[in-house]
């Protein structure tokens, strides 16, 4: 990969919220109508990630013609919108809310439109309300060791919910 995003080397661990789910359970929507994971999204991409150890969550999604770019391939918006989702599940582990601040995606390989994609993100660390998160998307089929076809990072900030969306849930 050859992103210049830093990671800085001073995080802080980020802990698991004794209250979230178990891992191997699903990882819940943090709001229905959500384009990423919501169940009520009209033409949402509707994913469904499951907490998984060391801070991650994991997610298939089989690339579908409606998310085609460049002929054959997936839209780059699409895998953007992918790694904010899934770096927001895993954020989930933390038990707060926290909303993407940066993004920063690699897009190594061409995706084509049929790839069973295997989406995997991470929480790398906290530094005070930032929570710095990882992100990758492999094709499922290539095996456990073949290398990513898009990576991510992202970075995040913890907020109060009800501050936060007080001018605009509905
Ligand atoms: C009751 C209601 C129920 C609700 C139910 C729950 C709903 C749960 C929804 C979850 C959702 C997740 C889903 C996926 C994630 C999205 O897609 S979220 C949607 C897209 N993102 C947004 O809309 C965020 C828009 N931006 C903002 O609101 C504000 O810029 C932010 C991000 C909150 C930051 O503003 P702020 O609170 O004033 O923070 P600020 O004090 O400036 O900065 C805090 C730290 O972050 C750093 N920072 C801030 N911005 C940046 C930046 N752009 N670059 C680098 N560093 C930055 C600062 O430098 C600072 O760092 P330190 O000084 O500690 O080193």
């Amino acid at each position: 990969m050859k992103t210049t995003f830093v990671v800085p080397d001073d995080l802080e661990p980020a802990r698991r919220d004794p209250a979230a789910p178990a891992i191997g359970e699903a990882v819940p929507p943090h709001n229905p109508r959500c384009h990423g994971c919501g169940p009520d999204a009209e033409n949402g991409l509707h994913l469904r990630a499951v907490f998984g150890e060391n801070l991650t969550a994991t997610a298939t999604l089989v690339v579908e013609p409606r998310f085609e770019g460049g002929p054959g391939v997936i839209h780059g918006g699409i895998v953007s919108t992918l790694f904010d989702e899934m770096m927001g599940l895993a954020n989930v582990h933390l038990g707060v809310v926290a909303v993407t601040a940066v993004l920063d995606v690699d897009y190594a390989r061409p995706i084509p439109v049929g790839t069973t994609l295997r989406l995997v993100g991470r929480v790398l660390g906290r530094q005070r309300r930032k929570v710095y998160s990882a992100v990758e998307a492999f094709d499922d089929a290539a095996g456990p060791d073949a290398e990513p076809l898009a990576a991510g990072h992202g970075i995040f900030v913890v907020v109060d919910p009800r501050a936060h969306f007080a001018a605009t849930r509905p």
